[in-house]
């Protein structure tokens, strides 16, 4: 199968309901693995989110956004990066692309603040990052929905899981074993409006060039855009990653790069100003935008390794490890670390 790609943008477009109701697991999950080791980003349609729930989810992030500050404020993010929940107003959290040292991280801050708020949250029991809600009573649906909305992207994420083992010729069930506890972050993010002139000429920006930490991350946006994607041929050089109606976006994080040896791409991406924005009348004020990330992580006190197949340590095959296995949780308290 050759599946379509988005113009402009080489991701495919992937049908995952023959994956979902078993009539075409492999052609699917194939199809899918091919993306992600090209590009590391696939579309998929059909991917057993209902529509009404992704509704229903984009309106309470807008009414939660709507609220004034001091009652977002009232579910604050805590000042460490690795307590990543709760509120954080824009400019607050800056995305590094593996910037460690505490001076070169205030410089690169300094540079252009990203415009976005954000409200992040986890499984209800997690107790390295317990969950920060409104007091109760104010805006009594929110914390129903978002974890509502949290659960059902862990099984759709568990599914796009087993295809990508599939396409690995592993066992289906290879990478859930990993995600039994659902470290994973759903997170709501609103990009207000800002000036045009201000993100073309970058004294401001949304969200920097990053690649995501987790295994996969299932992102949901509005009709605005503004992703842009690294084109895997041409480095610094970026392809948009346009809302196609209906499709969910699936990343690669940097564990699937290690657990795959870099056979997947965790691919660098960013979001800047939607294309075409000035002749399409916001000269000004580029829109604001929404989006929803949930990144699948692996399980904290899991270690991420080379898979089975994609390494050999016969040194005439030239194929060695390229990453030391790592605990999930020291990788992803570094990352976080680092962008607040
Ligand atoms: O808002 C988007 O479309 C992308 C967000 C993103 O890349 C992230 O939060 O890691
Ligand atoms: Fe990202």
């Amino acid at each position: 199968m050759s599946p379509t790609t988005v113009p402009d943008s080489r991701i495919a477009i992937i049908d995952f309901a023959p994956f979902l109701n078993g009539s075409n697991k492999r052609e699917v999950a194939d199809a899918i693995l091919e993306s992600f080791k090209d590009i590391g980003f696939v579309y998929l349609l059909n991917h057993g989110i209902p529509q009404e729930r992704v509704t229903q989810m984009f309106g309470m992030s807008k009414t939660f956004f709507a609220q004034p500050m001091e009652i977002k404020q009232l579910a604050p993010h805590p000042p460490s990066g690795t307590h990543q929940r709760g509120y954080s107003a824009p400019g607050r959290e800056k995305v590094t692309q593996h910037v460690y040292d505490p001076d070169a991280i205030a410089a690169h801050r300094a540079q252009a603040p990203d415009v976005k708020e954000s409200f992040s949250c986890g499984r209800e029991n997690d107790t390295v990052m317990p969950n920060i809600w409104l007091p109760d009573g104010v805006l009594p649906d929110f914390k129903e929905t978002c974890l509502d909305f949290f659960w059902l992207c862990h099984e759709i994420g568990l599914k796009i899981l087993r295809a990508l083992a599939l396409g690995f010729g592993l066992d289906e069930e290879y990478f859930l074993k990993y995600h039994t506890t659902a470290d994973n972050e759903l997170a709501l993010l609103h990009y207000p409006s800002v000036s045009t002139v201000a993100l073309a000429n970058e004294s401001v920006a949304r969200i920097g060039p990053h690649s995501d930490f987790g295994s996969i991350t299932l992102l949901l946006q509005d009709d605005v855009g503004g992703l842009e994607v690294e084109d895997p041929l041409v480095a610094g050089s970026f392809r948009p990653a346009p809302p196609v109606p209906g499709a969910l976006v699936v990343n690669a994080g940097d564990f699937m790069m290690r657990w795959s040896n870099d056979a997947i791409r965790s691919t660098i991406h960013r979001v800047r100003a939607p294309p075409g924005t000035a002749s399409a009348g916001h000269e000004e004020m580029t829109p604001e935008r929404y989006s929803i990330p949930y990144f699948c992580c692996a399980d904290f006190d899991t270690t991420v390794d080379c898979i089975p197949g994609t390494w050999s340590d016969n040194e005439n095959e030239g194929r060695p490890k390229k990453y030391e296995p790592i605990s999930a949780k020291e990788y992803i308290m570094k990352r976080l670390a680092a962008i607040y």
